[in-house]
């Protein structure tokens, strides 16, 4: 019974003990059955080979325990009930052997009752192993080294403690005497009150988590955004994002739940445990991390953790004292009112039951190194050793962290150390709706904000990222009162903002005849010198001091685009941006117009860009003397404010204030800093290897030097820009473009002399960035699309315009979202387009209804070369109408038709247009159920065709010998 319990539930098991990260639990298990006569020394040492994962231990002693039956299995159970934390095994049987009971007969030697009594031993000796250790090593038991082997900080004290009782169980009789002698003469008091170190919450404990929960609580309560106006709740405003497991994940495209974030789903390296939640800027990185503490605080989601504790990085960067872990816990994020020592003690002891988040490691300002090894918990240190030493899990192994970071600022050496990427990739088209519903209480307005939105799909567009979403929504009555067709650009967006913040809060009388910049240029310039000094410094926390350095009066912060800073723990009043997208806009206005900031304001401010992140490569690594390179993304959102501002079209406004002669200056010098990029940047295309196209693979800083151009809106500039670029394939892949950057590059790209392919492999296009593309599209030939989000509705607008584009050839959807809603539109491109040469479609959902549609389309197409239908579901009878249609098309080269669930009958009508076939060559029919006669009616085909050179047919319905059997007989089969 107990034994068939283990075995059923073995994933489970190894799931609980291994998902922490720590071996807490395995060895505290292994305690128990040791002492319970379950498992013998021999045994403790073989599942203890040093060197194996947690998860191997854990199967290992699985594997051990059942084999040596019914008693082993039962014990077992009975110390995973005693070890695991309740929520853990809610989902957990433990049959009649929860409570077993200790038969073990009296110890007849000091060795056998430190085995016998080993859990009580490790609670019992864990406030004293130094005491103990010294002791042994007077009395020559042990050796210096051993001790210091045993004293390593990277070991929790229960470690240590099981390190010193194999070694004294190592050394036999004489030393184990000592150490019996050493725990008789320990004082009681300093004894813990619990017998075995099962993680029950104590008292100390539960009042400390109450505590943290009612911080978390009030500080998460409101966005930062909504400050001021105290209208929205996190819980009446937050919409879901769309997450998604990182590059390097074996399912890219796996939407993920917010549990999922910190779960076992897409782990790709488990001896870490940071998890990284990467996005661009105002994507919602933040506002996901509230969301999770809040529904923790609330005992709605993460239940596996007891503690959790919250660190920005934004505050972290205002601690100049060198802290322990103790102090940077209790003191950055709650203060435990008793029981200090006792409650960090059981955070050392349980890592597994704690996770710390860390919120915008791009703010923080050291980059992320791991040079320095701080392992003591201690030891004070510098903020940034703690922090780093943290996320490496050299300091508290087995603590789960969560970070949060722009994708541009994450540097490479922290790569290794993650368990897992996640993404971030803001609102997908319903969650723009849900969200305008959740700001706007009133229904007709909701409306009439979406109903404008979707007439302008640049503006639907920007509407993907949450901040801007917000903008959006909080300016609707601009938005509907002045006509949205205006609104392209971000820059277009930030300025809606601006004129909507300073005229809620002044009276009419108030304004004049030059304009509203101008009636407010006093507080912008205020404003404006504040945030580019921040920004300079990576600084987003303001004294009252730095703010009245800059001239700020309580008036401008009146305004409201200056809030009081959250961090409670400052002494005195500080002061943050609403959002730091809004520091950068800031930032612009003030290097746009401030008479005084140079020609080498502007240059620093592109040239630095193009140094720290594409023109040198930006996974290099900060070189000691140059700009902060987590800094280089905000500076980058900066220099494209600040190409929209200097712009045609808003020198208008910007007029009355700045003379029209030093903006022309201005703007002439980011159209030169901005095209001498793109022309280093094209600089760097190596030189194509023979028989292979000139391909360029595109930085992220192209994809940046793009969005300015679109920022300008001046279709010259692009012209001027892409005139010598003279590449055949564009690559662009993981390159976080969604919508927005669509926009931007159709607006650039729209002006190639040739065209060129276009890869936008695993990017967030969706249907929105789809549209934005066309205007590009007449110069792609071939448009890779794979990883995108895509679903019928994008692809009928780019069928739409596709048509119509001559150079047009070549499309691959490769994992979207496509289902026969799509296939209509797909088959009148192949009937209408007479040179379309091939068309990608794996790994979507197309059934054989949509087949027989692709079918119509191939029927009157004499292109189509190449067909990928991989990882549908087109079925026997998709199949045939496909074989169907290629009798009458001619021109087919390759098929892919791999798990389709085709059987003989698809192999049997494929077969008939083989014989007859002079250009197919390839055909591709793995993974399907295709059994004996299928593959006969395929073999009797390929005795008339001389054209095919292969069939792939691995993984269908043959035995071992059938499959020899054809291979002899016919070797352009594969199997
Ligand atoms: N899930 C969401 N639901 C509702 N509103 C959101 C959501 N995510 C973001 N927002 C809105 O967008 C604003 C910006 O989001 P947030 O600060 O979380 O972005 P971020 O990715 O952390 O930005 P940055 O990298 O610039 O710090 C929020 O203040 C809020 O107004």
């Amino acid at each position: 019974m107990s034994a068939q319990l283990v075995l059923r539930q073995r994933a489970e098991l190894v799931q609980a003990l291994c998902c922490g990260g720590t071996p807490e639990g395995l060895e505290s298990i292994l305690d128990l059955l040791l002492s319970w006569g379950a498992l013998v020394w021999e045994d403790y040492l073989s599942v203890c080979v040093a060197g194996k994962t947690l998860c191997c231990r854990t199967r290992e002693l699985l594997d051990l325990v059942y084999s040596k039956g019914e008693f082993a299995c039962c014990h077992l159970l009975a110390a995973f009930s005693q070890v695991l934390p309740d929520a853990q095994k809610n989902n957990l049987s433990f049959g009649k052997c929860s409570d077993v009971q200790n038969f073990q007969e009296m110890p007849t030697s000091a060795t056998l009752t430190l085995l016998n009594d080993r859990p009580g031993m490790v609670t019992k000796l864990r406030h004293c192993v130094d005491g103990a250790l010294d002791v042994l090593f007077q009395q020559g038991f042990l050796t210096s080294s051993e001790c210091e082997g045993i004293q390593l900080p990277v070991y929790t004290s229960s470690q240590q403690v099981r390190r010193l009782l194999d070694l004294v169980q190592f050394k036999g009789e004489g030393a184990a005497k000592v150490l019996l002698q050493f725990l008789q003469k320990i004082p009681m008091t300093v004894l813990p009150p619990n017998k075995n170190e099962k993680p029950t919450k104590s008292a100390f404990v539960s009042e400390f988590q109450k505590k943290l929960c009612s911080s978390i609580s009030a500080q998460f309560h409101f966005l930062s955004t909504y400050s001021g106006t105290g209208k929205f709740s996190l819980d009446d405003i937050y919409t879901e994002g769309l997450l998604e497991l990182g590059q390097g994940g074996k399912n890219t495209q796996l939407s993920l739940n917010l549990e999922d974030v910190v779960g076992r789903v897409g782990t790709l390296n488990k001896e870490a445990d940071t998890v990284l939640v990467s996005g661009e800027a105002g994507c919602g990185k933040s506002t996901f991390l509230q969301r999770l503490l809040l529904l923790w605080a609330r005992k709605a989601a993460l239940h596996n953790y007891l503690l959790l504790f919250p660190f920005s990085c934004r505050k972290l960067n205002t601690e100049e004292r060198e802290l322990s872990l103790k102090e940077l816990l209790f003191l950055h994020c709650c203060w435990p009112d008793s029981d200090q020592d006792e409650l960090f003690q059981f955070i050392l002891d349980h890592p597994h039951l704690v996770l710390f988040t860390f919120d915008g490691l791009d703010e923080f300002k050291q980059t992320f190194s791991d040079d320095q090894r701080h392992c003591c918990p201690t030891q004070p240190a510098k903020v940034s050793v703690l922090f780093f030493n943290l996320l490496q899990g050299s300091l508290m192994k087995g603590v789960q962290k969560l970070v949060t970071s722009r994708t541009e600022a994450v540097p490479p050496t922290l790569r290794k150390y993650l368990c897992k990427e996640v993404l971030l990739k803001g609102f997908s088209t319903d969650g723009i709706d849900c969200f305008v519903r959740k700001h706007h209480s009133d229904p007709g307005i909701a409306s009439r904000v979406l109903e404008s939105l979707r007439s302008n799909t640049a503006l639907l567009g920007l509407c993907h990222i949450p901040v801007f979403c917000w903008i959006v929504s909080k300016c609707y009555k601009e938005l509907l009162g002045f006509g949205n067709s205006s609104l392209q650009t971000i820059t277009d967006v930030y300025l809606m903002v601006l004129h909507h913040f300073f005229h809620h809060r002044i009276s009419k009388g108030k304004r004049s005849e030059k304009g509203w910049v101008h009636d407010h240029f006093d507080t912008i310039m205020h404003l404006g010198k504040l945030a580019l000094q921040g920004l300079q410094k990576s600084h987003y926390i303001f004294s009252e001091t730095e703010v009245q350095n800059c001239g700020v009066t309580e008036d401008d912060i009146g305004r409201g685009f200056l809030i009081q800073s959250k961090n409670i723990s400052f002494d005195n009043k500080h002061y943050e941006f609403l959002h730091v997208t809004m520091q950068c806009f800031f930032a612009a206005l003030f290097i746009t117009l401030d008479s005084s900031s140079d020609k080498l304001t502007i240059q620093r401010l592109f040239e630095t860009e193009c140094m720290a992140k594409g023109c040198l490569g930006i996974l290099q690594a900060k070189k000691p003397d140059g700009p902060p390179s987590t800094e280089a993304p905000n500076l980058q959102i900066t220099s494209t404010f600040v190409s929209g501002l200097l712009s045609q079209r808003h020198q208008g406004l910007l007029l009355q204030c700045c003379p029209i002669q030093t903006l022309h200056r201005k703007s002439k010098l980011v159209v030169k800093y901005v095209s001498r990029g793109m022309q280093n940047h094209f600089k760097s295309i190596p030189r194509p290897v023979k028989g292979e196209k000139k391909s360029m693979h595109a930085m992220p800083s192209f994809v940046w030097l793009t969005k300015c151009i679109y920022e300008m809106q001046d279709s010259k500039v692009a012209k001027n820009v892409v005139a010598k670029l003279d590449v055949e394939h564009l690559k662009l892949t993981y390159c976080n473009i969604g919508p927005l950057e669509c926009s931007a590059l159709a607006f650039v790209l729209q002006h190639l002399k040739s065209p060129v392919g276009l890869q936008l492999d695993s990017n967030a296009v969706g249907d929105v960035g789809v549209e934005q593309l066309l205007p590009c599209l007449h110069v792609c030939h071939s448009l890779y699309l794979r990883n995108n989000n895509i679903s019928d509705e994008g692809i009928a607008k780019l069928v739409e315009k596709g048509v119509q584009c001559d150079t047009f050839k070549k499309i691959a959807l490769f994992n979207n979202k496509l289902t026969d809603g799509c296939t209509q539109h797909l088959a009148y491109l192949l009937k209408t387009k007479k040179n379309f040469l091939s068309l990608r479609l794996g790994n979507n959902n197309i059934t054989a209804a949509g087949a027989e549609q692709l079918a119509e389309g191939l029927r009157c197409s004499q292109s189509l070369q190449f067909l990928g239908l991989w990882g549908n579901k087109v079925g026997d009878k998709g199949a045939q109408a496909l074989a169907g249609a290629m009798e009458n098309s001619q021109a087919l080269v390759w098929m892919s038709l791999v798990d389709n669930g085709v059987g003989s009958a698809g192999a049997q009508a494929l077969a008939k247009v083989i014989q007859n076939s002079t250009t197919l060559e390839e055909l591709w029919l793995s993974k399907n159920c295709i059994t004996r006669d299928g593959v006969l009616y395929l073999v009797q085909a390929l005795e008339k065709n001389s054209s095919v050179t292969s069939i792939w047919l691995r993984g269908n319905n043959l035995s071992p010998e059938e499959v020899e059997e054809f291979s002899l007989k016919e070797r352009r089969l594969t199997f």
